[in-house]
């Protein structure tokens, strides 16, 4: 109840100043490009008779293996590499995440790879901490987080999908697309042993990962790196706040633990920009123990110092990238290699899970998938529908990202601060935004609602008891630094489809083509 009084109150002043300011993205031409050209005279293995193409078996491909394979089709993957992934990625399955796991008949995949159920979060700024519960009275006691090896939730969702009979799961490379007049026919592939084949199917759904090859000829990508995360692993000691994930304010920007088995911790330490200190000539150590150490909870701290001497550390670039597909007959774009967003908040599996969920409820009806441009224009309702969820989330993540991290701006630093006081508010204060983050709840305006009553709350803080004509000039620069944060964020998602996903164009809501 309360929720919805904040949300009336902050919606309507906010809504008319977000279209003023941000207008109606609207659909970005839909003008078409030809994929690649495909190479000469290789051989046409197998029956013949496959409808999906999967090209990738990561995180989205095998679980949309699985997903359509369960729905009768004949899929085939083709993954680069089938042996036990080892990354720093995907480790932390939010409790939305968890409910599409689910719905697709998945949830045994985070079974027997000693994964630990995750409750929350935990927030540390200064010598504070705050502990926001995901909101999961109403759900079956099983819903929670989960956090696990990345590699080995992999192999299960991998395994999983390989038992079913009409699922061919191969080892390949795929090296370009098969196009013929602006549809995609299939892939050209190369096996490990360098020979080159062709794969042909109504269907070729591209779920190469965050470095896609594939992706240039089926979506612009405007890709962001605002930081890199460095990984290190943590042993031998407990976590302040048990089975919560642990995000940590710190300078310059944030660090996150959480348990990845019942004797691991992940340390992902943010380091703003593309470039990392060298890990080989012993910069990042040095930088890990003199600028961040001093930063990590005391109960962590030997293990940090620990993980660092035993010199496993890892980086990966944090990639965001909006959705800007150019809907192509014959193929289609999931996971990374569609869409990414900063890793802070743990979204990009639950976006490529409830994306799989929307996918496989449209093909659902559809016997015959050989009209390739009939079905080009019935899939077209994938991009609005999927946008409540992953547009929240995304939006999330950015916004998150940037109120999380330190600036020489006083008015930005407020604004963090005023964010960690609102979390600690507790009520609907911590669980609105944590249903959020968490996937349990992702509506848009639900979203912009607090991140303005974050910066409202800011701004009271600042002007009570006493205000000051130099507290009243941060407070504004507070205003429209919330501003200056969300609204591209969200100018970048598609605000029509986002917030007004019923005034989308009749086609993108097309009825089944069969
Ligand atoms: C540092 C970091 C931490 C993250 N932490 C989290 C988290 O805690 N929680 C969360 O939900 N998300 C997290 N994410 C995001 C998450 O990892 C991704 O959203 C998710 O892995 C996307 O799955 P995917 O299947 O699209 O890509 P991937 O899982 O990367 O799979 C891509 C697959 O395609 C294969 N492939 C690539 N090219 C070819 C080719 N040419 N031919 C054949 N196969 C190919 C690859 O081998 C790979 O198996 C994190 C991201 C980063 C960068």
């Amino acid at each position: 109840m309360a929720d919805q009084y904040l949300l009336g109150a902050v919606v309507a002043s906010i809504l008319g100043f977000l279209l003023l300011h941000v207008g109606f993205h609207g659909w970005k031409g839909r003008a078409r490009r030809t994929a690649g050209k495909c190479g000469s005279g290789p051989v046409v293995p197998g029956d013949g008779g496959t409808e999906v193409i999967i090209v990738g078996a990561g995180v989205a491909g095998s679980a949309l293996a699985y997903a359509l394979g369960k729905d009768g089709r004949r899929v085939h993957v083709i993954e680069r590499d089938l042996s036990e992934p080892d990354r720093i990625v995907g480790e932390l399955l939010q409790p939305g995440g968890y409910l599409k796991l689910l719905e697709l008949g998945l949830e045994d995949c985070v079974d027997e790879i000693d994964a630990q159920r995750v409750l929350g979060y935990a927030l540390f700024k200064d010598d504070k901490s705050t502990k926001l519960s995901y909101p999961l009275e109403k759900f079956h006691s099983d819903i929670a987080g989960r956090s696990f090896h990345n590699g080995r939730f992999i192999q299960r969702m991998r395994e999983k999908a390989a038992s079913l009979p009409n699922v061919r799961l191969e080892q390949g490379t795929v090296t370009s697309l098969i196009e013929e007049n602006g549809t995609v026919k299939g892939v050209v592939y190369k096996t490990k042993s360098g020979e080159e084949f062709k794969a042909l199917s109504p269907l070729t759904i591209v779920c190469d990962g965050c470095f896609s090859n594939l992706r240039r000829t089926l979506c612009s990508p405007k890709v962001d790196v605002p930081s890199c995360f460095v990984g290190l692993v943590l042993e031998n000691c407990q976590l302040p706040f048990p089975d919560h994930g642990h995000v940590i304010l710190a300078n310059p920007s944030p660090i996150l633990f959480y348990p990845i088995s019942s004797t691991e911790i992940r340390c992902l330490v943010d380091v703003p920009g593309q470039k990392v200190p060298s890990i080989a000539n012993g910069e990042m150590a040095n930088y890990l123990k003199t600028m961040v150490a001093p930063q990590v909870p005391t109960e962590l701290h030997d293990s940090f110092v620990a993980a660092i001497d035993k010199g496993s550390i890892r980086t990966m670039p944090n990639r965001s990238m909006p959705a800007a597909p150019h809907p192509t007959a014959g193929a289609l774009l999931m996971g990374d290699a569609f869409n990414m967003r900063h890793p802070l908040t743990g979204g990009g599996m639950t976006v490529a899970l409830s994306d799989i969920v929307v996918l496989r409820n449209l093909l659902k009806p559809l016997h015959d998938l050989h009209d390739a441009a009939a079905l080009c224009k019935y899939l077209e309702s994938f991009y609005t529908l999927r946008k409540p969820v992953a547009s929240t989330i995304n939006t999330l993540a950015g916004a998150l990202y940037k109120v999380f991290s330190a600036s020489p701006d006083q008015a930005r630093n407020e604004m963090r601060q005023a964010c960690f006081d609102y979390l600690s508010l507790g009520g609907v204060f911590s669980s609105g935004p944590i249903a959020l983050l968490s996937g349990l709840n992702p509506r848009p305006l639900s979203l912009v609602a607090h991140f303005f009553a974050v910066a409202i709350y800011g701004v009271g803080r600042l002007l009570l008891p006493f205000p000051s004509l130099e507290r009243l000039w941060i407070g504004a620069r507070l205003i429209s630094g919330a501003a200056g944060i969300i609204f591209p964020i969200i100018k970048a998602e598609g605000v029509r489809q986002m917030f007004f996903p019923a005034t989308v164009p009749a086609y993108y809501r097309a009825p089944p083509v069969n």
